[in-house]
């Protein structure tokens, strides 16, 4: 997961590759409370590891259920039983809407019947989510709800730790045209009191969402619970429902995730289809019918039980107007691609966008506009303009803490001539706080990254440059944590290919001899850990010596050019930090910014000394000094690749600046804008 605070996506070109879905959020809560109620033990395949889940299993953990995961990763839920193992708890449920609702419906009527008292909470936008419709259902029903906040919004305390008889007989009416999750949380608690008879729930109003009630009672139904059903006005649990552990089940891949992977597709699936896992055209999730409209706007799709694979038929895409209620959250997805369509796109009937984790309506709109879109919106719809080619900025994406604000606007980053010729440079697209897709797809740009490719020269580079102990490493290492990039010591290179000549017993003199190792050497890097065909050399990598040596090796020619494949081939999307003598100057002369670090011999000198000292290596800093001078002639006087700045370098003497002033003082360099063409 990348828990940098932005992540910069460069112009992307093409898409191609698998990859394996994490498991539906909707389905995973559902099936964990159903587990959590049900006597017995169920194994739960396949769940869906993210912060909506996690608060779930808390909650769960809280209220005395069993949980244990196995080696394999399979979850065993021990349920209640329908009996509460404890009468008291404060829940905090974040901001997952579909552990809110349910859970205090179960609670409400397992503390009124059995006797307790539960408060149930979330950060401050669950607070602003309505939930007054489930607590009007809940009190007619005759359960004491008592609200904490503001009345009809979460945190709520449920029960009152008396006993409370219900009032069953008559149907407990909810309304329908909010939110469905209420209707949800209904049908899957009220199995707990159908001892007398059965019960019936009679929907008000248009009821929205219904895929959604379609998985709730598909999993009623593994859980031994039939319910009977009129249109979508009218639900009866049979008198005597009591949960039943099927004993094992499978989560199904996010269908609403699959949206994003069709979508990209649709867009840049050029020459080999985008193949998506874990959910197929068999799905028992509404937001599978994405793959529709998907098909409408001109996406090439083929599937079977489990899997998709979907290329771009139609380009640009077609612009439609579709009414989404059956899709509302894929439905976003609709919206990005729009910006790729030959004609306006009107997404009507989302009502429902504007109490989800944030306002989605406008923040879609606001961000879409960043991009240079032309984009209207009503109460219940959004209409976007195609984005010309000419006319897309870069944009700092804001993402509101909304994991498909972030994915959706993921989309942008292709360039509007994907695959066509006269493809341009391009321009970087920004998404502000990337974890926020730990919602429910914690390695969502991983799989992203995993799939597209970037347009030529795009992957942008960072170059730090300068003398020994000017403090590259830690400077470059620090950038790359920050801007989530991968990181390219070159030095250790040049030190681990010193370390196989002396090993193999070759003079280091002799630069073809020395070239031949380089070229062979079986060098992995595993964190922190350098391994050299299979010995750990992480402490000898890093010894003034081998430094010494490795600059000794690193003026013969032969040598860095058998070195020069491996350094390009660190450039991956998203991006590079790169340290060494010539990543400016040789090995990535386009890169997006270089930077030359200095720092007076003196100080290098005693920097090192400091940090030989505090691995218990004792040095003087007289020869130090003098050893690091000597190096730094070598470095800058051989015939190839010598150390100097690039002529676009800017340049940082770091003498009296902190670690953390010099990190700041490069970041405030990078501009995320056009990257530079070769
Ligand atoms: N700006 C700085 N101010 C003070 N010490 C620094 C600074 N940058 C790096 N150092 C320290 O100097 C030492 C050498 O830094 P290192 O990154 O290993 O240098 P290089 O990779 O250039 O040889 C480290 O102990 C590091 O913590
Ligand atoms: N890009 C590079 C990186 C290192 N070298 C050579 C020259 C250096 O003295 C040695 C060791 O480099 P390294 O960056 O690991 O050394 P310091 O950490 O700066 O002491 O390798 C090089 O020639 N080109």
């Amino acid at each position: 997961m990348f828990s940098t605070a932005f992540l910069d996506l460069p112009p992307l070109r093409r898409a191609a590759g698998t990859v394996r879905l994490p498991g539906s959020k909707s389905i995973s809560n559902r099936v964990l409370l159903l587990a959590g109620l049900a006597q017995g033990t169920t194994a739960v395949h396949d769940l869906l590891d993210s912060d909506d889940t996690r608060v779930m299993l808390a909650a769960l953990e809280a209220l005395g259920c069993g949980l244990r995961r196995d080696e394999a990763g399979v979850l065993h839920v021990t349920g209640l039983g329908g009996q509460l193992a404890t009468r008291e708890a404060q829940l905090f449920l974040g901001n997952a809407g579909t552990a809110m609702r349910p859970l205090t419906a179960a609670l409400a009527v397992l503390a009124s019947t059995q006797g307790g008292a539960f408060e149930l909470s979330g950060v401050a936008r669950m607070h602003e989510r309505p939930i007054g419709d489930l607590v009007t259902a809940l009190r007619q029903l005759g359960c004491p709800v008592a609200d904490l906040g503001q009345p009809g919004y979460p945190p709520l305390r449920v029960g009152d730790g008396g006993l409370h008889a219900l009032h069953t007989a008559e149907p407990i009416r909810v309304r329908g045209d909010v939110s469905s999750q209420f209707l949800t949380a209904l049908l899957l608690a009220l199995p707990l009191v159908t001892a007398q008879g059965p019960v019936t729930i009679e929907v008000v109003g248009e009821l929205i969402s219904k895929p959604y009630i379609h998985i709730t009672l598909e999993l009623l139904a593994r859980f031994g619970i039939a319910v009977q059903r009129e249109g979508w006005q009218r639900f009866t649990l049979p008198q005597g429902s009591s949960y039943r552990t099927p004993g094992a089940i499978h989560v199904e891949g996010d269908a609403s995730s699959a949206s994003y992977f069709v979508a990209l597709g649709a867009i840049a699936g050029v020459e080999q289809p985008v193949r998506i896992e874990g959910v197929g055209l068999d799905a028992i999730q509404g937001d599978i019918r994405f793959v529709e409209a998907a098909q409408a706007m001109g996406a090439q799709v083929v599937g079977g039980p489990g899997w998709l694979e979907v290329r771009r038929g139609t380009w640009p895409l077609k612009g439609l107007t579709l009414d989404c209620n059956h899709i509302p959250d894929a439905a976003m997805t609709l919206a990005v691609m729009a910006l790729y369509a030959d004609a306006p796109t009107r997404l009507t009937n989302i009502a429902s966008w504007r109490v989800k984790e944030t306002d989605r309506i406008a923040a879609m709109a606001t961000e879409l506009r960043k991009l240079g879109a032309t984009v209207e919106e009503g109460t219940d719809f959004i209409e976007i303009q195609p984005l010309p080619a000419g006319q897309w900025q870069a944009a700092s994406i804001h993402t509101y803490d909304d994991h498909r604000m972030a994915m959706c606007l993921s989309l942008a980053a292709f360039h509007p001539l994907v695959g066509e010729p006269g493809e341009q440079p391009g321009r970087m697209v920004r998404i502000e706080d990337p974890k926020c897709v730990a919602k429910t797809f914690p390695d969502y740009f991983e799989a992203l990254f995993d799939c597209v490719e970037a347009l030529p020269g795009a992957v942008p580079v960072l170059a730090v440059d300068g003398p020994t102990a000017s403090g590259k490493g830690t400077l470059a290492s620090q950038l790359a944590q920050r801007l989530g990039y991968h990181l390219l010591d070159s030095g250790a290179l040049y030190r681990a290919t010193a370390l196989a000549a002396q090993e193999a017993g070759v003079p280091l003199d002799d630069g073809e001899a020395v070239a031949a190792v380089a070229a062979t050497m079986a060098l992995r890097f595993d964190g922190d850990t350098v391994w050299l065909a299979g010995q750990d050399i992480t402490d000898p990598l890093r010894l003034e010596s081998t430094g010494g040596l490795a600059s000794k090796v690193s003026a013969h020619p032969p040598v860095r050019q058998a070195l020069h494949a491996l350094q390009l081939s660190f450039r991956r999307l998203p991006g590079l930090v790169a340290d060494g003598r010539d990543m400016g100057t040789v090995v990535f002369p386009d890169a997006a910014l270089k930077v030359f670090l200095t720092a007076s011999a003196e100080e290098r000198a005693q920097r090192r000394h400091k940090q030989l000292l505090s691995r218990g290596v004792e040095a003087s800093i007289d020869s130090l000094c003098a050893d690091l001078r000597a190096r730094d002639d070598r470095d800058q006087n051989r015939s190839v690749a010598p150390l100097k700045p690039a002529k676009d370098a800017h340049l940082l003497d770091n003498s009296e600046l902190s670690i953390e002033d010099s990190v700041a003082q490069v970041l405030s360099w990078w501009q995320p804008g056009t990257p530079r063409q070769r």
